[in-house]
């Protein structure tokens, strides 16, 4: 099997430039956000969409990455872990806490591995939305006033005290 990675610049300014060939034939999807920045992390919500609308469906297999395990030392760290998790879970995508710099690049390779292989057995391919037993249904995000998602881990959102 043959993979080639399209790395996309992951800031929210460079979103709207994505062109429509940038999703086209896309097998798989690697959201990698960086622990340190919660913005990384409130901003997924929005590339998880914009993959949506492009018709990137839920028989695409999905990981979500939360790199810079190395530099966990803050409360709003761990806590963004969590919160994470649990996004991933119920999006239906395999989890990942990694360091690119850490001693053996942790967890890197694995990412890639377990997508080829989610890969080989959608190849063939099932079509539409996946049966895949136990896939969960998408939830309900309920979008507040300040535009993010109520239930994002955000620090910008109201009445959000993390710290
Ligand atoms: N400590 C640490 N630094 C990292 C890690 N991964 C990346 N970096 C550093 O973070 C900075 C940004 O890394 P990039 O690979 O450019 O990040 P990117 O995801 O391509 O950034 P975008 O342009 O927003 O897509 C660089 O200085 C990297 O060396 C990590 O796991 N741990």
């Amino acid at each position: 099997m043959q993979i080639q990675l399209w790395d996309t610049a992951g800031q929210e300014r460079f979103r709207k430039s994505m062109v429509q060939h940038y999703y086209r034939n896309v097998h798989g999807i690697v959201f990698v956000f960086d622990v340190t920045n919660p913005t990384s992390f409130c901003n997924l919500h929005l590339w998880m969409d914009e993959c949506r609308q492009h018709s990137l469906g839920l028989d695409i297999p999905r990981a979500l990455v939360c790199n810079k395990a190395d530099l966990v030392t803050s409360t709003t760290a761990s806590v963004i872990i969590v919160q994470a998790r649990h996004l991933a879970e119920v999006h239906g995508m395999s989890f990942y806490l990694t360091s690119a710099k850490g001693p053996k690049g942790e967890q890197v390779d694995s990412i890639f591995v377990t997508l080829a292989q989610r890969l080989n057995l959608v190849d063939g391919r099932v079509p539409s939305a996946l049966s895949w037993s136990g896939y969960p249904p998408r939830p309900r995000l309920q979008q507040g006033r300040s535009g993010h998602f109520d239930d994002c881990f955000c620090d910008n959102r109201p009445g959000s005290s993390l710290g």
